[in-house]
C-alpha cells in the first residue's frame, strides 16, 4: 500500500499553486511536508484527498485514485476547523463517522477510547462551542482517526496546542504509525517534523526544493554548525571566509559555516589564538536548512 503522487500540478488561473510535485510514501511511513505560507501544502493535500482535481499528474493509493467510494480509507484533519459548534462531541462524531460507514455502537465505543486517551472523557456530551480551541483541535483529530483509516493526512495538526497537548497528540500520531497507518502531515514547527518524520518534502512556490530521508539530507548538507568555546573574544571570526553567521552563546559561540572544509580551517585559525576548550562540528538543524532552502517564514 503506497501513496504515489506523480508530477502533480495545480493551476488557479495563471498561478501555479503546485508545480510538478512527485512523491512516494510507503505503508507505515510518515512524511513531513514543510513550506512557507502559500507554498502549496494544503493544495497538495486536497489533491491527495480527491477534493481538487490536479491540472496535470496523478495521485494513487494502492495503485488507484482515491475516488468518493474509497474515502473511508482516508482520514483528514483540515487546517481550518470543520466542526458544528452546536452539536455535542458525541453527536458530531456519530454524524461524521456514519458518513465513513461506521455503525453507531462502534463509533461510541471507539470515541470513548479516544476521549480517555486524550484525558477528556467528560467532553462526550459537551457542545463543541463550549470547548477551548485546543480541545476542539483534539476532537477534530479524533474525527480524522476514529474510523481507523489506512492513510492519514494531517494539515498543521499541532497548531494552537499547548506543550502538554502537543506531546499527547505527537504520541498518538506515533502509535498510529507503529500500527501501520501511513501518515502525511504538514507543520511550520520544525521540531515536530524533526522528532516525528524519517522522510520529508520541502515545498517552495509549489515546487519541491528538498526531498528525501531527513538523516541523509542533514548528513549530505554542506553547511555545518561549529559549537565552540575559547578563553578569548571570538568576534574576529565574523570576517573569516566561509563563515555565514556567528551567534554568541552563554559560554562560547555557534558559528555557521559554508562547509566542513571551512570548519577545519576555523579550528586552526582559533588554535593559533590560544587554547580551544570546545570545538564540535554539528549537522545543520532542520530550521537552518529550511531558512536556507525555503527562505524563512517559519513560525516557531
Ligand atoms: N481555490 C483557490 N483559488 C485560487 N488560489 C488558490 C486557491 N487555493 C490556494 N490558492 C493559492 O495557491 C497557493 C498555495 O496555497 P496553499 O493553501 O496550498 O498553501 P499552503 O502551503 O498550505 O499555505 P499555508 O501554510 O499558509 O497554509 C497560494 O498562493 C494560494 O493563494
Amino acid at each position: 500500500m503506497t501513496l504515489m503522487i506523480n508530477d502533480v500540478q495545480k493551476q488557479f488561473g495563471k498561478h501555479h499553486a503546485v508545480d510538478g510535485v512527485s512523491l512516494e510514501v510507503e505503508k507505515g511511513r510518515m512524511l513531513g511536508m514543510l513550506g512557507a505560507n502559500g507554498a502549496g501544502k494544503t493544495t497538495t493535500f486536497r489533491m491527495i484527498l480527491g477534493l481538487l482535481d490536479p491540472t496535470q499528474g496523478s495521485v494513487l493509493w494502492e495503485g488507484r485514485p482515491l475516488s468518493y467510494k474509497r474515502t473511508h480509507l482516508v482520514g483528514y484533519l483540515p487546517e481550518e476547523r470543520g466542526l458544528y459548534p452546536k452539536l455535542t462531541v458525541k453527536e458530531q462524531l456519530i454524524y461524521l463517522m456514519r458518513l465513513k460507514g461506521m455503525k453507531k455502537p462502534d463509533i461510541v465505543e471507539v470515541m470513548r477510547q479516544w476521549l480517555e486517551k486524550f484525558q477528556v472523557p467528560e467532553y462526550e456530551n459537551q457542545k463543541i462551542e463550549e470547548l477551548s480551541k485546543g480541545n476542539q483541535q483534539k476532537i477534530q483529530f479524533i474525527a480524522a482517526v476514529l474510523h481507523d483509516p489506512e492513510l492519514l493526512i494531517l494539515d498543521e495538526p499541532f497548531s494552537g496546542l499547548d506543550p502538554v497537548n502537543t506531546d499527547m497528540l505527537r504520541e498518538a500520531v506515533l502509535e498510529l504509525q507503529e500500527k501501520g497507518t501511513t501518515i502525511v502531515f504538514s507543520s511550520h514547527q520544525m521540531r515536530n517534523v524533526e522528532e516525528l518524520c524519517e522522510d520529508l518534502i520541502m515545498l517552495k512556490r509549489g515546487k519541491a526544493v528538498l526531498q528525501g530521508n531527513l538523516k541523509e539530507i542533514k548528513r549530505s548538507y554542506d553547511m555545518k554548525n561549529v559549537s565552540l568555546r575559547a578563553d578569548y573574544n571570538l568576534d574576529f571570526l565574523h570576517s573569516v571566509q566561509g563563515v555565514l553567521n556567528l551567534e554568541k552563546t552563554k559560554d562560547g559561540a555557534t558559528v555557521k559555516v559554508e562547509n566542513e572544509h571551512v570548519a577545519e580551517n576555523l579550528f586552526y585559525t582559533i588554535a593559533q589564538e590560544g587554547f580551544v576548550r570546545k570545538f564540535e562540528i554539528e549537522e545543520p538543524s532542520l530550521h537552518d536548512i529550511f531558512i536556507d532552502k525555503a527562505g524563512g517564514d517559519e513560525d516557531e
